[in-house]
């Protein structure tokens, strides 16, 4: 029996430390391949997959260069890392046979198409896989409310971010191991309790523009087709 997806369009935010895999900075070959797969596994059951790709990966290793940096100029550099990564993220959708566009943020003619709403539209419809570059184009926000702000332009059904840990927790769960799990909250909870999970920017216009939200694991295999068959996953955040 053929399993039907629960969303026609999502907006995937992939961790950019999440791409480093056990090693210390950058990109690890075999975990982009091992996530490229988790993709794929959607994309084949019809699903319409635009990603924000993150950055911390590549701009946690410049982070010493970039101490006592202008804010501004450490925020171009990261969103330079992104575009990094989601050239490296369609390279390898390449070689697993998925066809995408890469689109930034920030003009780089030469490396990448600009973003235009209604391209990025068009190539979702004719299922192609979309990667935004850059975040926001704009210094002082995150990759996060790059995945909301975009989930919103291009109509995505739901924002999902794939993440280092399964779900959002009552406290961070790297350092408090008595954190315990969510199985759903709203954004005003998320926000009061200032969970660190996603930038409060991002929770914020998730809600006021009534975009659900889940968190989940994107080492947790099978993890992604699950949350877009509508199955018990991570944690949703909604209104
Ligand atoms: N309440 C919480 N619940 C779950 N995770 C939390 C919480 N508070 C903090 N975290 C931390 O937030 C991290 C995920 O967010 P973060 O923005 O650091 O990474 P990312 O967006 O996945 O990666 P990148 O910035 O490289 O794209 C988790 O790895 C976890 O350690
Ligand atoms: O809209 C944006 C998005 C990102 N940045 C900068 O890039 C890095 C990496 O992004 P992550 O969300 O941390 O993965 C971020 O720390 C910012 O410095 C930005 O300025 N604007």
């Amino acid at each position: 029996m053929s399993q039907a997806p629960k969303y026609k369009r999502i907006l995937l935010k992939l961790s950019g430390e999440a791409l480093m895999g056990d090693d210390s900075y950058g990109i690890n070959r075999a975990t982009i391949e091992r996530i490229v797969q988790e993709v794929k596994s959607v994309v084949d059951l019809g699903v319409q997959v635009a990603v924000v790709i993150g950055g911390g990966n590549i701009f946690r290793g410049v982070a010493p260069a970039a101490a006592g940096m202008d804010r501004a100029t450490a925020d171009y550099m990261g969103m330079l890392a992104t575009v990094m990564n989601a050239l490296a993220l369609q390279d390898a959708m390449r070689h697993a046979g998925i066809v995408s566009r890469v689109q930034s943020a920030l003009t780089i003619q030469q490396v990448a198409e600009p973003y235009i709403r209604g391209k990025a539209i068009q190539y979702l419809e004719e299922s192609k896989v979309v990667i935004f570059g850059a975040g926001t184009g704009n210094p002082f926000f995150t990759t996060d409310t790059a995945a909301a702000l975009r989930g919103m332009e291009v109509g995505a059904d739901i924002v999902l971010k794939a993440t280092k840990v399964d779900g959002v927790y009552t406290d961070d769960p790297k350092k408090n191991p008595d954190a315990v799990r969510y199985h759903t909250l709203t954004f005003d909870e998320a926000i009061g309790r200032n969970l660190k999970v996603m930038d409060a920017t991002a929770f914020a216009l998730c809600r006021d523009q009534k975009m659900n939200l889940c968190v989940f694991s994107i080492f947790k295999q099978g993890a992604l087709k699950r949350v877009v068959l509508g199955e018990d996953e991570g944690t949703l955040v909604h209104c």
